[in-house]
């Protein structure tokens, strides 16, 4: 485990000298002191990203020399992807199988910005077809500059990913500030940059607290783009931040992604894809779908198929063989989800189930998958996030209603629908205020595919393409190719 900052190539200890806990989800002791960045730290971090894009051979290369590297920091990653997992699942508390599909996506996602890299040789200049024969012109594609990356605890490594690899394959150079809950995996970047040869500045990573590291990020001018993901209050203020200097910015933020089952699904797959798009890593997933709308005739059987089902769930530290949900991430996470269980309870839904801690683990922030039925429209828990292991179920009538009550919502993530019409699923996606949009199914990510919100879920798409985007400006470039004079003041 790290207990230094990885900046202009090189491990460093924080100037001011500061460290801070790092607890195991699973039994709530401290396993790591963290190296803790302040405003110093961050100014030298952000000067060696600027240097090595204002100086330095990174933007200026092909893409094709930038893949190598990628190629290399992948190949890096699946080579310790054990050793990767085994300190994720540590520092995050995820079952290990989870940990290791979540390292394999990581060494993917190097791979696939590593093959983008190489496609911008042949698409980076666009002809322009004007109206004028005088000139010519072309738009080119350029890295947009110094980015600043903060990220969440949730996926901490992939989270990471999403990021780093997109804009380095754009040529871009990065600053990374992981959370302060979960800085181990991210800190194992700077080795993998180093095993990768990655030239100095290109990649620097600062950990620390958010208002400490974060924030002197977010406001720096050095910084010339802000790639944020977590909470939709500290995606305000990277915003306001942003918006002194111009910074260009992307969000992605929380969601309450609905997921409407209509009477003519299979009861037994509907219940198999809102187990995993409501439990899966513990709730602790934007694009959860937390709201479960299911048509009238077949609610009360499917309600009653998915509280069996819950209560079979396999509980257990993330190291154990079997185990299907590990602990929260942290006891004020415990507390903010066991909070908004009562709350929906006083507001007049039911708990069918779950929403304790389980008997033998009173430890670690475990908790039982909670199911909650006839959640008001009105109420907390069917309106906020709640970010952990519980799914809010709901009747509805109609499509039409189904549609209305899924967009009402001031997120915007994801959705999912299922039924056994492809007209009406069609129908429906179209409908629906989302980002991502899943047909028969909940969950299922891809790097290949566009990430991102609508409303307050975010501004702007990650993955795919789009995820490269991000991290590219566009020029104009027009040549005069006449001789005669313009004729502006010449008669
Ligand atoms: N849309 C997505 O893809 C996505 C993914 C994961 C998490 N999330 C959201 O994130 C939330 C949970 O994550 P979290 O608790 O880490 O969120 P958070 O907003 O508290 O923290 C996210 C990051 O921002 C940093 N930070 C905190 N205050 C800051 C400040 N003033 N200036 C700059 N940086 C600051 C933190 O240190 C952390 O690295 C949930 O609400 C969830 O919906 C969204
Ligand atoms: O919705 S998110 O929490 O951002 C998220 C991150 C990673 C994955 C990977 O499978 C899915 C959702």
């Amino acid at each position: 485990m790290r207990t230094q900052l990885f900046i202009d190539g090189r491990w460093t200890t924080p100037l001011e000298g500061g460290s801070f806990d790092v607890l195991d989800p699973a039994t709530g002791k401290v396993i790591h002191r963290a190296p803790a960045a302040t405003a110093v730290d961050v100014d030298a971090a952000v000067r060696a990203a600027r240097r090595a894009f204002d100086e330095g051979p990174w933007p200026r290369m092909k893409g094709a020399q930038r893949a190598r590297y990628l190629r290399a920091m992948a190949a890096s990653v699946r080579r310790r992807l054990e050793e990767l997992a085994t300190l994720e699942v540590l520092d995050n508390g995820k079952p290990l199988p989870e940990a290791r599909w979540d390292i394999g996506d990581v060494a993917g996602c190097f791979e696939y910005y590593a093959t983008l890299a190489e496609e911008l040789d042949n698409h980076d200049i666009e002809p322009i077809a004007l109206p004028d024969p005088r000139f010519v012109s072309k738009a080119v594609r350029e890295p947009l500059g110094v980015a600043g990356a903060i990220i969440p605890w949730n996926f901490p490594l992939l989270m990471a990913a999403w990021k780093v690899a997109p804009a380095l394959a754009a040529g871009c150079t990065m600053v990374l500030k992981p959370s302060e809950l979960t800085p181990l995996t991210a800190l194992e970047l700077g080795a993998i940059a180093q095993e990768a040869d990655l030239p100095a500045g290109v990649l620097n990573i600062v950990t620390g607290l958010g208002p400490d590291a974060g924030q002197p990020l977010s406001e720096h001018p050095g910084v010339d783009k802000l790639a944020f993901t977590g909470s939709v209050p500290t995606g305000a203020k990277i915003m306001a931040s942003a918006a002194r200097d111009i910074k260009n910015i992307s969000l992605e933020l929380g969601g309450k992604s609905p997921f409407l089952i209509f009477e003519d699904s299979d009861i037994e797959k509907a219940v198999e894809w809102i187990l995993f798009g409501i439990f899966w890593n513990q709730g602790q997933v934007c694009s959860a779908t937390s709201r479960v709308l299911v048509q009238d005739a077949l609610h009360d059987r499917l309600v009653a198929r998915l509280v069996e089902e819950a209560r079979k769930i396999k509980i257990a530290p993330g190291m154990t063989e079997g185990a299907l949900l590990g602990p929260l991430i942290s006891h004020g996470q415990f507390l903010k989800v066991r909070a908004a269980i009562d709350t929906a309870c006083t507001e007049g839904a039911k708990l069918l189930c779950g929403g304790v801690r389980p008997l033998g683990l009173e430890q670690g922030y475990f908790m039982e998958p909670a199911v909650l039925v006839d959640v008001p429209l009105d109420s907390q828990a069917w309106r906020e996030e709640i970010f952990g292991p519980v799914v809010c179920v709901r009747r509805f009538d109609t499509e039409a209603q189904a549609v209305a009550l899924a967009n009402d919502s001031r997120f915007g993530l994801a959705a999912a629908v299922m039924s056994s019409d492809d007209e009406r699923t069609e129908r429906v996606a179209s409908r629906l205020r989302a980002g991502i949009v899943w047909i028969n199914c909940s969950q299922p990510t891809f790097t290949e595919a566009p990430w991102g919100g609508y409303k307050q879920s975010g501004i702007g798409r990650e993955l795919g393409r789009w995820g490269l985007d991000n991290y590219l400006e566009t020029k104009q470039i027009t040549r005069l190719v006449d001789d005669k004079p313009w004729g502006w003041y010449i008669k």
